[in-house]
């Protein structure tokens, strides 16, 4: 909690020992068949009539054994994981860094009255009054009411906003789709690319489309160069600056910002400095998800994070879904060599859980240094990557059943489609393959099996070989009823919480975003140079050679 570095916990030191003591124990075949209540032991429900939402947690399929279980939880216990949470949720600054407080949940919470947390800090007792406005911003422009500068409705949106400003909306309208105005069309442009503006624009109306321009700092280079050009494009044809007001709005901390771009204060919707980037999507920088999905719906994605914040907040660990993902996970990361984890989303819908959490996590715990300093001598934030099955399956599963590399897996899936065509066909045989990966993964096909199948062709040996699947691959599945906003809610708060966890017992501050500094500066100073092949100075031969290939060859 203090930055300590893990590797110096007891428990860190048993773990060591056990994974080289036990590896060879460790065999998912055998763990299941000795103890036919595995499943029964190492699963878990979580619950909530708020909205009401049900989640499976299934993680029998881990090679783990009580004493390593205990011996991880010993390590959550010695990294103070416990206090270092109520520290969040009390609202200590433990983003040390950056000296601010970490306070996304308190997005998210009911007022006190109504059993929310109790959180002081400035901002935090602002939170519902944004909500209110969201609400009648986006019931007034869904319901037609709002009118562009010529009096017609609005029915086409683009969010201009880039990392945290852009995925989680563009992964939660995908995901609640089901749930939106189908002829409001929602479009997102982060790229500075200028391609990224020039197609969505080709199918825009500047009568009947709303901007929102998304910046928590209102400085990002790409937000902003887009949404001048925006309007630049739009006052094309509307002419008149003060149309503006009617076509653009902003989501931001920086009121000075926005109103220097030429929007109003009244158009404006505020966050805090507590709020994260990448974990912005539950404030004012959600309001697009409000015009796809109606307020009530965004409620209840906030309902559905809040009830996950409750079971995080007051679940013993053994009990807690969140600090179990985070444990079975450092296990792998730290003790088994493991690079990277797999997001595998059986349902259309999350096609973009996997890109959302690459910034998620991958910026949270992407970090060598710990709070204090030091660097660390053991691995931290792991490679997040993922897309949707059944496709995955014929693209790179390959790998992680018979590459080299291990790749500890979550597979998610809900008991219901929201589409249930061809009678269900199409949901039970995707059922199907969601059921069948994880035990191919853990339990695999031995050398017996693949000769006996063969048959005479067995004589073969280089294809018995190539047909063996040495499985013992660690899964994790999650199910929950069907893909409502209150589960979406809950299962994104549930793994912001898993890195969370790891974070602190990795001892590093997973809240700032150092990373993503230098070379924003490089650029700057870079595009100044481009002008004249003159100016091109203070850099290697390499990078002088690009900038001057690039100035002789541009027309
Ligand atoms: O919302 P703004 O301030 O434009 O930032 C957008 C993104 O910028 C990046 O450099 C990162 O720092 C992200 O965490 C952030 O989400």
């Amino acid at each position: 909690m203090d930055g300590k570095p893990a590797s110096q916990y007891p428990s860190w030191k048993k773990l060591e020992q056990l994974q080289s003591s036990k590896k060879a124990k460790l065999v998912l075949k055998d763990l299941f068949a000795s103890d036919p209540s595995r499943f029964d032991k190492h699963s878990l429900t979580f619950k909530s009539s708020s909205p009401d939402t049900e989640i499976l947690l299934d993680y029998s399929k881990n090679l783990v054994d009580d004493e390593v279980l205990s011996a991880l939880f010993a390590l959550a216990r010695e990294a103070n994981v416990e206090a270092f949470r109520d520290a969040m949720f009390s609202g200590k600054h433990i983003n040390t860094s950056e000296d601010r407080a970490v306070l996304h949940i308190a997005l998210r919470n009911p007022t006190p009255e109504k059993g929310g947390f109790k959180i002081s800090e400035p901002g935090v007792s602002e939170v519902h009054g944004v909500l209110n406005h969201m609400k009648e911003f986006s019931d007034s422009v869904r319901s037609g009411a709002w009118k562009g500068y010529t009096g017609k409705s609005i029915d086409t949106i683009v969010n201009i906003g880039i990392g945290g400003s852009d995925l989680g909306p563009v992964m939660v309208c995908e995901a609640l789709k089901h749930y939106s105005k189908r002829d409001l069309k929602m479009h997102f442009v982060s790229n500075i690319d200028g391609t990224d503006l020039a197609e969505v624009l080709h199918s825009c109306n500047r009568e009947t489309t709303l901007f929102i321009v998304a910046s928590k700092t209102f400085t990002t280079q790409e937000t902003i160069t887009n949404a001048e050009s925006a309007k630049s494009w739009f006052l094309e044809t509307a002419k008149d600056k003060a149309h503006v007001a009617k076509h653009f709005v902003a989501l931001s901390t920086n009121t000075k910002g926005v109103t220097e771009f030429g929007i109003s204060e009244a158009n404006m919707f505020a966050f805090w400095d507590w709020v994260g980037g990448r974990y912005s999507l539950w404030s004012a920088i959600g309001l697009s998800i409000c015009l796809s999905i109606g307020y009530e719906n965004f409620q209840q994605l906030l309902d559905g994070a809040h009830e996950m914040d409750k079971h995080f907040v007051s679940t013993p660990l053994e009990k807690n879904l969140p600090v179990i993902l985070a444990l079975v996970g450092i296990w792998y990361n730290d003790f088994y060599g493991a690079q990277t984890q797999a997001l595998l989303p059986y349902d259309q819908y999350m096609k973009k859980f996997a890109d959302y959490f690459q910034q998620g996590d991958m910026e949270s715990n992407g970090k060598s240094v710990t709070k204090d300093g030091s660097r660390v001598d053991f691995e931290t934030g792991p490679i997040i990557w993922g897309q949707s099955g059944t496709n995955g399956q014929h693209a790179f599963y390959q790998l992680i059943h018979q590459g080299t590399k291990l790749i500890p897996c979550d597979f998610l899936a809900p008991v219901e489609t929201l589409n249930p065509i061809a009678g269900g066909k199409h949901h039970e045989i995707l059922l199907s393959n969601f059921f069948a990966q994880p035990e191919a993964l853990a339990f695999g096909k031995t050398e017996q099996e693949v000769r006996n199948e063969l048959g005479a062709a067995a004589s073969n040996e280089a294809l018995v070989k190539s047909k063996i699947f040495e499985g013992n691959k660690p899964t994790n599945s999650i199910m929950f009823q069907k893909l409502t906003p209150g589960t979406l809610g809950a299962l994104v708060a549930m793994y912001e919480h898993k890195i969370h966890v790891q974070g602190a017992i990795w001892g590093i501050n997973s809240y700032d975003q150092m990373g993503v500094e230098l070379g924003k500066v490089l650029a700057k100073a870079i595009l100044k140079q481009l002008g004249n092949e003159k100016d091109v100075s203070g850099h290697d031969s390499s990078t002088t050679g690009l900038i001057h290939f690039y100035q002789k060859h541009r027309k």
